[in-house]
C-alpha cells in the first residue's frame, strides 16, 4: 500500500518555491540594475554629446540615441517602457543641469525618444537574438529604418528647437537634425550590432596593411580636400571589410566617418563653414555622403561574413559523416592535407570493421544498425580524438591514424579499443547489444615527396589485408604489423 509522505513532499515543494523565488528576485534585481545602468549611460553620453556642440549650436555627434537604440535591438529584454523613462529622465536632467529651461528640454528630447523607438521597433522584429551573426538582409533594413527614424526625430527636433523663426530657418534646422541623426546612427549602429564578445581572429599581413592604409588615404583626403575627398577612404574601407572581422571593420569605418565629419568642422575638407543656408546645406550634404559611405563597407563585410559562414558549414557537412559525426574518408584526406608531412615521419593506422554487422541489421532492423554506428562514433570521438584522426572509412569500417607512433604502441591502443568495444553494451530502444570488431594494423614511414593520400593508401592496403586475416582467424582479433616481428602478434587472444 502506498503511504502518504507529506513532509518530504512539502520540503521538496518548499525548496522548489525558494529556488523560484530566488530566481524571480535575481531577475528583478538584474532588471533594476540594468535600468539604473542605462540611466547613467544615457546621462554620460548626453553630457559628452552636448559638449561636442562647437561650432554650430547642434551637436556634432549626438551619439546617445543610436547607442540606446542599439542596446534595445541587441538585447531585446531591455526594450521596456521603464527603460525609455530612465533614458528620458537622464536626458532631461542633463539638459536641465547644463542648458536650463525644463519645458523646451522636454519637447526637444522627445525627438531623441522618437529616434530610439523607431529604430528599436523597426529593427527588433528582424533581429534574431539567439545568434550573433548578422545577415545582409538585416543590414539592408538598417538604411530605411535609420532614415525613417532620422526624418521623424529630425522633423520634430528641428521644429521645436528652432523656436519659431522663418520657414527657411525651420527647414535648415530640420535638415541639420536629420543629417546628423542619420550619419551618426549609421556609424554607431553597425558597431553595436556587430559587437562579439569572443571572436577568434589571426592578424595577417593583408589585414594589417589594410588598417595601415586607412590613415594614409584619410590624410590624402585632408590634403587634397574638396567635397569629393569624402569618398577617398572608401576603397581601403572595402578592403578592410574583405579581410577584417565585421566588428573590427565597422570600428575602422566608424573612426573614419568621425574623422571626416570632424575635418569638415575644422575646415580641412569642404568649404569654409559659415552660418549661411548654402554652407549649412553643404554640411548636410557631406553628412549624408558620409552616411552612405559608411554603410557600404558594412554591407560588404556582413555579406562576406555570411558567405564565409556558409562555406564553413558546407565544408563541415562535406567532410563529416552525418551518422557518426566522424570525418568522412574525403574529410580525413582533407584534414591530413592541412598537416605538413616530412620524409621519414612515422604514421600508424588502425583499420577496423564491425563483426557480423549485417546480422544486426537483419535481426534488429536498419535503425538498430544506425544506432550502433552512432554510439560507436560517440565512443571514438570521446576517447580517441586526442591521439588519432578518426574516420568512418566505409559502411561499418573505421580508420584511426596517429603520427609518431611505434608498432607496439599502436598494437596496445588497438587491443585496448577492441576490448573497450567488446565490453560495451550498445543500447537499442528496447534492449542492449554487444558487438565485436576485427582490426588490421600498419605502421609506415613517409617516403621522399610522398603526400598524405599516397601514404594512407599504402598503409590502408596493408592494414586491410591484416583486417581480412583477423576476420579469417575468427574475428574479434587484432592483426598487427607482424612483418616487424612485433612480439604482440603471437600474444593475440580473443576476449
Ligand atoms: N544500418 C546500417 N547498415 C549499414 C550502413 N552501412 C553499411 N551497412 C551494412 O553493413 C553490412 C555489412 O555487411 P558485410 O559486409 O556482409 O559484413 P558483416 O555482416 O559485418 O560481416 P563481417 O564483416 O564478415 O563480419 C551490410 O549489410 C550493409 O548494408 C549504415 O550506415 N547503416
Amino acid at each position: 500500500m502506498l503511504i502518504a509522505r507529506p513532509y518530504p513532499l512539502k520540503k521538496d515543494m518548499r525548496c522548489a518555491l525558494t529556488h523560484m523565488e530566488k530566481m524571480a528576485f535575481l531577475k528583478k534585481f538584474r532588471c533594476i540594475a540594468g535600468t539604473i545602468a542605462l540611466f547613467f549611460l544615457t546621462f554620460f553620453l548626453c553630457y559628452v554629446s552636448s559638449h561636442l556642440r562647437l561650432p554650430l549650436v547642434l551637436s556634432m555627434f549626438w551619439i546617445v540615441n543610436a547607442v540606446v537604440a542599439g542596446i534595445f535591438v541587441r538585447y531585446p529584454s531591455t526594450h521596456r517602457p521603464i527603460n525609455y523613462l530612465a533614458c528620458a529622465l537622464a536626458m532631461f536632467l542633463n539638459d536641465y543641469l547644463f542648458s536650463g529651461g525644463l519645458s523646451s528640454v522636454i519637447l526637444i528630447n522627445l525627438a531623441n525618444i522618437i529616434f530610439i523607438a523607431v529604430v528599436a521597433l523597426g529593427l527588433r522584429s528582424l533581429w534574431r537574438s539567439h545568434t550573433d551573426q548578422l545577415t545582409p538582409k538585416q543590414v539592408l533594413i538598417l538604411f530605411p529604418v535609420c532614415l525613417t527614424a532620422s526624418l521623424l526625430a529630425g522633423t520634430w527636433g528641428g521644429i521645436v528647437s528652432a523656436g519659431g523663426g522663418s520657414l527657411t530657418d525651420n527647414l535648415l534646422n530640420i535638415a541639420l537634425w536629420v543629417s546628423e541623426q542619420f550619419s551618426t546612427g549609421l556609424m554607431i549602429l553597425p558597431l553595436i550590432l556587430s559587437f562579439k564578445r569572443s571572436q577568434k581572429f589571426i592578424w595577417q599581413r593583408t589585414s594589417v596593411l589594410a588598417v595601415l592604409s586607412v590613415p594614409i588615404l584619410s590624410l590624402g583626403a585632408a590634403l587634397i580636400s574638396g567635397p569629393g575627398s569624402i569618398v577617398f577612404p572608401l576603397p581601403v574601407l572595402i578592403w578592410c571589410a574583405l579581410v577584417l572581422p565585421v566588428f573590427v571593420s565597422a570600428l575602422v569605418t566608424f573612426l573614419v566617418g568621425i574623422l571626416e565629419i570632424m575635418m569638415v568642422y575644422e575646415n580641412l575638407i569642404g568649404e569654409h563653414l559659415v552660418d549661411s543656408p548654402l554652407e549649412i546645406m553643404t554640411l548636410v550634404s557631406i553628412r549624408l555622403g558620409v552616411a552612405a559611405m559608411v554603410l557600404t563597407p558594412f554591407m560588404v563585410s556582413v555579406t562576406i561574413d555570411a558567405v564565409k559562414t556558409l562555406n564553413r558549414r558546407l565544408e563541415i557537412r562535406a567532410n563529416t559523416d552525418f551518422l557518426t559525426q566522424l570525418l568522412s574518408r574525403a574529410g580525413l584526406f582533407e584534414k591530413l592535407g592541412e598537416i605538413p608531412l616530412s620524409a621519414g615521419q612515422t604514421v600508424g593506422l588502425i583499420l577496423f570493421d564491425i563483426d557480423f554487422f549485417k546480422a544486426i541489421n537483419d535481426n534488429f532492423g536498419h535503425q538498430a544498425g544506425d544506432s550502433v554506428l552512432s554510439e560507436l562514433g560517440y565512443i571514438l570521438r570521446r576517447d580517441y580524438k586526442e591521439q588519432f584522426y578518426i574516420s568512418r572509412f566505409g559502411g561499418e569500417e573505421f580508420a584511426l591514424i596517429a603520427r609518431d607512433i611505434s608498432a607496439e604502441q599502436l598494437y596496445q591502443q588497438a587491443e585496448a579499443l577492441r576490448l573497450r568495444v567488446a565490453r560495451h553494451d550498445f543500447s537499442l530502444t528496447d534492449r542492449s547489444l554487444s558487438i565485436t570488431i576485427s582490426l588490421g594494423l600498419e605502421v609506415g614511414s613517409a617516403n621522399n615527396n610522398e603526400e598524405w593520400t599516397q601514404l594512407i593508401t599504402r598503409l590502408v592496403s596493408k592494414a586491410d589485408s591484416r583486417l581480412y586475416l583477423s576476420k579469417a582467424e575468427g574475428r574479434n582479433l587484432t592483426t598487427p604489423d607482424w612483418s616487424e616481428g612485433s612480439p604482440a602478434f603471437s600474444d593475440r587472444t580473443p576476449t
